[in-house]
């Protein structure tokens, strides 16, 4: 049911964290209530909890939400206002490996030749990158956004981290929606052309899809209808995320 003959698309450099005004959603005052309890009242909560918070440090696992969904299904884009309105760190598989590209870094030459290419890049290499930004963060619940790419991306997150996600948010789109808003993303990425595309659309069928169909035989995907506008399909996202326990 989510495989869908997928057609054609970019790289684009880090990701834009921005957000209307349009973007927070009924459910947003409801999830911010305790972040908005007195700064010291929010502190003392914090001792006497499991969890610290995004900001006073994460000495338990953090909650985990893999992100996925084919390219130009609006990961990104979604990722971004759920960080703003729920408070989430938001590590982006492909964004950190565009800035380990940025660095020069030999591993980056590696690393734009297979994205050139709608490659997956070798999971050791994804997965370090991920585990230190999650160490970074020091943040309590995580978005990790366009990754696991494949089941062996899949195992060594849960080998190297030592987790499963707490849940998957599979945005499924049609592809030619897909194919359109990424021909229109117009962000200067080296997957940024038609041929490119195809192969990242290829790849998403054929890897990708089985990782989707893993975590929903965990009973772990929450599948969201990613047509319509960006805040239409948040309204969707903030069901989800208010329902949720974090
Ligand atoms: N619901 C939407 N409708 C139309 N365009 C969208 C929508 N969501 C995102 N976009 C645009 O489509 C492109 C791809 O979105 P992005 O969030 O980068 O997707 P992904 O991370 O899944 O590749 C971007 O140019 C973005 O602004
Ligand atoms: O875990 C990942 C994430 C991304 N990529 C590579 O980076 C590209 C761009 O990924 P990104 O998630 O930025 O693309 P999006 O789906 O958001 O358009 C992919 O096509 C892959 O080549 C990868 O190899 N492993
Ligand atoms: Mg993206």
């Amino acid at each position: 049911m989510w495989r869908r003959r997928l057609g054609a698309f970019l790289l684009r450099s880090p990701p834009s964290s921005s957000s209307t005004a349009a973007s927070s959603c009924q459910h947003r005052r409801h999830h911010l209530l305790p972040r908005e309890e007195p700064p010291a009242l929010n502190r003392l909560a914090r001792l006497f909890t499991s969890q610290a918070g995004s900001d006073g440090g994460n000495s338990q696992k953090p909650f985990i939400a893999f992100v996925l969904g084919g390219p130009g299904s609006g990961k990104g884009t979604q990722c971004t206002k759920i960080a703003l309105d729920f408070g989430f760190a938001h590590l982006s598989a492909g964004d950190l490996l565009r800035h380990e590209i940025a660095s020069g870094s030999e591993k980056g030459e590696l690393i734009v030749d297979i994205i050139k290419e709608g490659r997956i890049v070798p999971s050791e290499i994804t997965v370090e990158l991920i585990r230190k930004a999650m160490e970074a963060s020091n943040a309590n619940k995580v978005l990790i956004d366009g990754f696991p790419r494949c089941e062996e991306n899949r195992i060594a997150f849960e080998r190297i981290v030592g987790r499963e996600p707490d849940i998957v948010v599979f945005f499924d789109c049609p592809e030619d929606e897909m194919v359109k808003r990424l021909l229109g993303r117009n962000q200067g990425r080296v997957d940024d052309n038609i041929e490119t595309i195809k192969k990242r659309l290829k790849v998403f069928e054929s890897l990708n899809i089985p990782v989707i169909d893993y975590y929903s035989s965990r009973g772990k995907v929450r599948k969201i209808n990613a047509t319509g506008t960006a805040d239409e399909i948040f309204e969707a996202v903030c069901k989800l995320f208010s329902s949720l326990r974090f």
